[in-house]
C-alpha cells in the first residue's frame, strides 16, 4: 500500500506533543491568523520569562560584586549627613526630589530651636544672674546623687558635667537655679519681654510636637535619648516630597542580640496622611505662614540681652543646627522658601533602625553598585548594625571630634568622646568586622575649632590632657592618637587605618575625602576580586 507524503511541516507528527499541537487540518485562513498570533504571543512571553531569569542571574552575580559600605558612630556624629555627600555626589537627582521633605525638617529644627531657648529661660527665671560662680562648670547635674561613670579610656573628669547633652531640656533635669524671681508684678522689663515673646511664640512651640509626630509617623523610640524625633523609611512622603530613588529600609534577622529589627524598620501605615486631617503640604505652608509671622519676634528673642549673653556664659546651649538655621530666619521664614543644599547638610533628623541607600559608582568605566547603610547612632539603636555586618567590605566609623565638652543625651554620665572609643574598640574587635576596610573621619573638626577659639579649655573636661596646649593640632593629634591606640591594641590582621580630619557639611572638602575613600576601597575591592 502507498503511503501518503507527508505534508511539509514543522509539527511532526511522531512526537505526540507536536501531534496535539498540530494545526487543524481544515483551518480556514481567519483560524490561521488567530493561531499565529496566539503562538506569537507565547513565544514573546516565553522569551521575556527568560530574558528575566538571565537578568535575575545577572542582578545576582552583580550584586555579589558591589561594595557594602556600612556607617557607624554614635549619634549626631555626622552619619546621615555624610550619607547626604554621598548621594549629592553619586545620585544628585534623589536628593533634588527630596528637596521639598527637608521643608519640613527645618521648620521643624527652627521651632525645636526656639522651644528650647525659651525653656532655658524659663528654668532660670528669664534671668540672667551675672553672680561669680561660673556655672558652666556646675551644672544641675551636680546636684543629682547619681555619679558620673565616665572617663574609663580618656581618664576624664569624675566631676559633674556640664549641662548633660545639648538638646536635654531643663524640664527634665533639676536646673539647680533659684525658683521664679517674683509676682508679675515684680518682672523687670527684660523679663515682660521674654514673657510676651513667650506668648506670642507660643503657635510656634506647639508647631514642633505637630512636626515632630508628623516626621516620625507617631512613632517613639524608648532609651534613645530624651524627646528624639527618628525617622524611618518613607518619612519624605510623610513630609510633603518623594522618596530619593535608591532608598530602602529593611528588617533582618539579628545575629547577634537575638532581637529583631522589625519594630525599628516596619513600613509606616499611613504615610501619606490620614483623609480628614491635613496632608504634608498644607501643614508645610501652614507653618511657613506662621513662621513668616514670628519672624521679627524670633529676631528679638535671638538678638535679646539675655540670650546673647546666657549663650557667651555656656548656660544656654544650642546644638549647632540651631544656630545655622536661626541666623537664617529671613530666608527659612521666606514664603516659597525651598531648602538650599547647606540647608539640607545642616538638617538635623535622628537616624531609626538601618537606612540603605544605594548608587552606582564608576570604576574602569563600569558602574559598580554601591549599598551605603546609615544607621541610627544613639545606644537603643546600635543593636540593629549587627545583622549588616556580615556582608560589608567597608566601614566609615565617624567620631565627633568637637564632642569633648558634651556627654550622652541617652546617657548623661558618658562623655562623648569615651563614647565613641568605646565603640570604636567594639567595631575594631569585633570578629565579623575583623577583615572589613576600615576608615575613621574625625568629624567636626570647624565646630571644634570654633570651641577652641571661643576659650573653652580641653583639660577642663578630659583631665588626662593635663597641661597641653589648647591648640587646633594638639587636640585633634591627642584624639586622633587615641583612636589609633584602640585600633593598634586590636589589629591582630594588621590592616591599615585610614583616617581623615572632616567637617562633612564641607561639600567641596568632603567630596575629595570621599573621592579618596573610594579609591582606597576600591584597591581593596579589585585586590579581593583578583583572588576570587
Ligand atoms: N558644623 C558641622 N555640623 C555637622 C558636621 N557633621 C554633622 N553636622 C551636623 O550635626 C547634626 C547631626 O548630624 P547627623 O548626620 O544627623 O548625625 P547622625 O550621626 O546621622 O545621627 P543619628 O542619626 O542620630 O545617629 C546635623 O545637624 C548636621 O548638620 C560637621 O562636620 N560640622
Ligand atoms: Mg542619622
Amino acid at each position: 500500500m502507498l503511503h501518503a507524503r507527508r505534508p511539509p511541516s514543522v509539527y511532526s507528527q511522531d512526537d505526540p506533543l507536536n501531534y496535539v499541537l498540530r494545526p487543524p487540518e481544515a483551518e480556514t485562513e481567519a483560524e490561521r491568523r488567530a493561531r499565529v498570533e496566539a503562538e506569537q504571543e507565547a513565544k514573546r512571553v516565553s522569551d521575556s520569562i527568560d530574558e528575566e531569569l538571565r537578568q535575575d542571574k545577572r542582578n545576582y552575580d552583580r550584586s555579589k560584586q558591589d561594595v557594602r559600605l556600612l556607617l557607624l558612630g554614635q549619634a549626631e556624629s555626622g552619619k546621615s549627613t555624610l550619607q547626604k555627600q554621598f548621594q549629592l555626589m553619586y545620585n544628585p537627582d534623589s536628593l533634588d526630589n527630596e528637596r521639598a521633605s527637608w521643608r519640613m525638617v527645618v521648620y521643624f529644627n527652627m521651632a525645636r530651636s526656639v522651644k528650647r531657648i525659651l525653656d532655658v529661660l524659663e528654668a532660670h527665671g528669664d534671668v540672667f544672674e551675672d553672680d561669680s560662680a561660673d556655672r558652666s562648670d556646675v551644672s544641675s547635674y551636680e546636684h543629682s546623687p547619681v555619679r558620673r561613670v565616665t572617663g574609663e579610656l580618656l581618664g576624664g573628669r569624675d566631676g559633674s558635667p556640664e549641662q548633660a547633652g545639648p538638646s536635654t531640656g531643663p524640664s527634665t533635669q533639676p536646673s539647680g537655679y533659684p525658683a521664679l524671681p517674683g509676682t508679675p508684678n515684680t518682672l523687670s522689663d527684660s523679663q515682660k519681654e521674654i514673657a510676651t515673646l513667650r506668648l506670642r511664640l507660643s503657635p510656634l512651640v506647639a508647631a514642633e510636637a505637630t512636626l515632630g509626630d508628623r516626621l516620625s509617623g507617631g512613632v517613639r523610640v524608648s532609651g534613645s535619648g530624651r524627646g528624639g524625633v527618628y525617622v524611618r523609611r518613607g518619612w519624605q512622603i510623610r513630609s510633603g516630597g518623594r522618596s530619593g530613588s535608591a532608598l530602602q529600609q529593611r528588617g533582618r534577622k539579628s545575629l547577634g542580640t537575638g532581637s529583631t529589627q522589625s519594630d525599628l524598620t516596619r513600613t509606616s501605615i499611613s504615610e501619606e496622611g490620614t483623609p480628614g486631617l491635613p496632608g504634608p503640604a498644607e501643614i508645610v505652608e501652614d507653618i511657613g505662614r506662621l513662621l513668616d509671622g514670628s519672624r521679627d519676634d524670633v529676631k528679638t528673642l535671638w538678638n535679646s540681652d539675655i540670650v546673647r549673653r546666657m549663650i557667651k556664659k555656656r548656660r544656654l546651649r544650642l546644638e549647632e543646627w540651631s544656630e545655622f538655621f536661626l541666623l537664617a530666619i529671613d530666608r527659612v521664614a521666606a514664603k516659597d522658601y525651598v531648602p538650599s543644599t547647606d540647608d539640607i547638610l545642616h538638617a538635623r533628623i535622628q537616624t531609626m533602625g538601618v537606612a540603605e541607600h544605594t548608587f552606582d559608582v564608576p570604576l574602569h568605566g563600569k558602574a559598580v553598585s554601591w549599598h551605603l547603610y546609615d544607621v541610627g547612632g544613639a545606644r537603643g539603636q546600635r543593636h540593629t548594625w549587627v545583622p549588616y555586618f556580615d556582608e560589608a567590605n567597608a566601614i566609615i566609623f565617624v567620631a565627633p571630634v568637637s564632642a569633648f565638652d558634651q556627654y550622652l543625651e541617652e546617657d548623661p554620665r558618658t562623655n562623648r568622646i569615651d563614647d565613641s572609643l568605646q565603640l570604636f574598640t567594639q567595631i575594631c574587635a569585633n570578629p565579623l568586622l575583623k577583615h572589613i576596610h576600615l576608615v575613621l573621619f574625625l568629624n567636626k573638626t570647624d565646630v571644634l575649632q570654633a570651641k577652641l577659639d571661643s576659650g573653652l579649655k580641653v583639660n577642663k573636661y578630659i583631665t588626662s590632657f593635663g597641661e597641653r596646649p589648647n591648640d587646633f593640632d594638639t587636640v585633634v593629634n591627642y584624639f586622633r592618637a587615641h583612636f589609633l591606640q584602640v585600633h593598634r591594641k586590636n589589629n591582630e590582621r594588621k590592616r591599615v587605618l585610614y583616617t581623615h580630619l572632616t567637617s562633612v557639611v564641607d561639600i567641596k572638602a568632603t567630596r575629595s575625602i570621599i573621592a579618596n575613600v573610594r579609591d582606597s576601597i576600591f584597591r581593596d575591592y579589585l585586590k579581593s576580586a583578583a583572588l576570587v
